[in-house]
């Protein structure tokens, strides 16, 4: 692409908008503009659970809270290790409004700590996605370039979507005259193009070839900069560089989202507002069920089980869990169903697979599609792209997992809700997971099954001989641990954390509770010697050698996935041995720490506070931070 554009044209097509009155027939040419929007943005994208239909936007949008990014900084952090940390702010903010009412009761110290809290919390002032350009009071320039970051699935594509249709429906933004919304997953496929910025609104909007004159304010939305596979490194691709830099269409407006790990690409001077997408707090989480489901009994029931699991009922802060949640538990606790309900992560995401697996079956058509082929096939390209940290990929990528063109119809067909196909406008086809955890969960499926039934350590890709194995040391070579601790090694090495999730989903696997479900979905699931102890050793092991806090949470959270019951002595200990009172650590480490601790089943008997303070945080920091904890605590030191 370049910036070749026929610039005198342009910039008078969307130049400096010195008036916001239109002309009859400009006017004419925009509600084409807005209808065009409203038919492709007015239904969510979760694939469909009955096929034609469709998910309405504007009934299950439940409000997400944004804020003001902590003073506009741009986070170089994995995603994965911020999803549950986010909750933490949530929680602060909650306590802090449920404090208003009770403080009078506190003593003078609790008092204290809540101060603290409130000013953390008071940094973070709530933003409506409708006002992301409006300046905050307070401020008075307005924003050109706004940012909005948020892990996966935390809903930063339904935020753009809302603000879209919201225009479009003429109800909010209306001095914006035109928006055009450009998702990096689909320019990507304008990779090897060179094109002038109206040539590739031409492509993408076929109805701006009637727009000959006047001067429109616009609104480009860029969502998912993290998808990009082309070079924005603000030297190559000069076309997007000149537009968010400002020097293309200053007047335009920019609107990028992107999850944490993207943003080091552009440079701080072209931003103007950074703002952050937390999820849902409790009250949007109830709001959200109750929206999602029809049966009013049925999301009360929903709730109180979500409730009862103090680690799922965190986990929904993300409206994507809620989506799994919402569909494995609607049909598990509708009548007929039996069977235990799930209680963990990895049990949620396999239910979830199991769910889909079955609208397989009712579909009548296409019967040849074996579930196990499907499930290997696709395990295999997830795992394969994951390791190298894509997203999307392309029909070459298929094929080398062996999907060939008809399967991955039939696969995106039957399975609306795992994998997805779309038309890349007319330059072939873009293939994806609907969501990365549910790429990660079918990549541990296929490493796990990849061991269990063909004695392959997907890592190694060695074949262990079983002959061998057993002239050798059975328990060495064909136990899982083997498994379990090469990826445990993959997973420390990575530093940005990418096989975070993967490697929780894959200890969560090994246990007979979920065997018992993969047996449901696969007639041959393999077996092998295993003892979780070893694993659990092993873990423990690495989390007293390990001396970046970061990577031990993860550990933390990898020991809560195999149920194992001395997690919380771990953690003391590994709190006792001084290694976080010397590390200096993040707003977000502190936030995956509270997490690790409030959600762990058990709780801490004598929580030191002596523990975290020490040359690198303050005993002011260590409360502020420690507040939920504090809390939970039976007593505190
Ligand atoms: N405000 C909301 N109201 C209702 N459901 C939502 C909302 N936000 C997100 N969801 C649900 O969560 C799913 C994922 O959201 P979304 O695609 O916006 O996440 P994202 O932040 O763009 O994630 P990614 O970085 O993976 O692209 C949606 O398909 C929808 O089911």
């Amino acid at each position: 692409m370049t910036s070749d554009l026929p610039m005198n044209k342009f910039v008078t097509l969307m130049g400096r908008h010195t008036s916001t009155i239109l002309s009859h027939d400009s006017q004419l040419v925009q509600s084409k503009f807005k209808s065009n929007l409203l038919k492709k943005f007015h239904c969510l994208y979760e694939g469909m659970a009955k096929q034609g239909n469709p998910t309405l936007l504007n009934e299950i949008y439940t409000e997400l809270y944004i804020a003001e990014s902590e003073s506009g900084e741009i986070n170089n952090e994995h995603e994965v290790r911020q999803i549950e940390a986010r909750q933490v702010y949530l929680y602060l903010h909650k306590r802090k409004e449920k404090n208003n009412h009770n403080n009078k009761t506190r003593n003078l110290k609790t008092l204290k700590m809540i101060k603290q809290s409130r000013r953390a919390a008071t940094e973070d002032t709530p933003i409506k996605c409708r006002d992301i350009f409006r300046p905050l009071p307070g401020q008075d320039k307005a924003n050109r370039t706004v940012l909005t970051k948020g892990v996966a699935g935390i809903g930063k594509t339904v935020s753009v979507q809302k603000f879209i249709v919201d225009w479009a429906e003429e109800k909010e933004n209306q001095d914006i005259q035109l928006i055009f919304p450009l998702p990096f997953r689909e320019l990507n496929v304008m990779k090897n193009k060179t094109l002038s910025l109206s040539d590739l609104l031409h492509i993408f909007f076929p109805e701006t070839k009637q727009i000959s004159r006047g001067e429109y304010k616009v609104l480009f939305i860029f969502d998912g900069l993290d998808e990009c596979r082309l070079s924005l490194d603000f030297q190559m691709d000069v076309l997007l560089t000149n537009l968010i830099m400002g020097n293309l269409l200053p007047s335009a407006l920019i609107w990028i989202t992107f999850r944490p790990a993207a943003a080091v690409l552009i440079p701080s001077e072209c931003v103007h507002r950074v703002t952050e997408v937390r999820g849902f707090n409790d009250p949007q989480k109830e709001e959200y069920f109750r929206k999602r489901i029809s049966d009013q009994s049925l999301a009360d029931r929903i709730i109180s089980h979500l409730k009862s699991s103090r680690s799922l009922h965190i986990m929904c802060h993300i409206p994507v869990f809620c989506w799994i949640s919402a569909t494995v538990l609607e049909k598990m606790l509708s009548e007929a169903e039996t069977g235990e309900i799930p209680k963990t992560l990895t049990q949620m995401y396999t239910h979830f697979l199991i769910i889909q697996t079955h609208i397989k079956h009712e579909k009548d058509y296409e019967k040849k599609v074996k579930d196990e082929d499907m499930i290997l096939k696709l395990g295999k390209l997830a795992f394969e792209q994951l390791v190298k940290g894509n997203l999307i990929f392309y029909e070459e990528d298929l094929r080398e997992c062996g999907i060939d063109e008809t399967e991955a119809s039939v696969y995106s067909g039957l399975c609306t809700q795992v994998f997805r196909e779309e038309f890349g406008l007319n330059q072939g086809k873009v293939f994806s997971f609907v969501h990365l955890s549910i790429q990660e969960h079918l990549a541990a499926l296929f490493a796990h099954l990849s061991f269990t039934k063909d004695n392959i350590c997907v890592f190694d890709q060695t074949k262990q001989s079983l002959l061998f194995s057993k002239a050798l040391d059975q328990k060495k070579y064909n136990s899982i641990y083997h498994l379990h601790r090469t990826t445990v090694i993959n997973a420390l090495k990575n530093e940005n954390g990418h096989l975070d999730l993967f490697l929780r989903f894959l200890l969560g696997l090994s246990l007979e509770s979920n065997q018992t479900l993969l047996r449901e979905l696969l007639t041959q699931t393999g077996s092998c010697f295993y003892n979780k102890e070893e694993t659990i050793r092993y873990i423990k092991q690495k989390i007293r050698q390990n001396r970046s806090p970061e990577r031990s949470i993860n550990l933390f959270h990898c020991l809560n996935e195999l149920g194992d019951l001395s997690l919380m002595q771990e953690i003391q200990h590994y709190l006792k041995s001084g290694k976080i009172r010397d590390a200096k650590l993040s707003s977000s480490q502190w936030s995956a720490l509270v997490y690790v601790l409030l959600t762990s089943e058990q709780k801490m008997d004598v929580f030191d506070l002596k523990w975290f303070i020490g040359a690198q945080n303050t005993a002011n920091e260590v409360l502020q931070k420690l507040l939920p904890v504090v809390k939970e605590s039976r007593s505190v030191q």
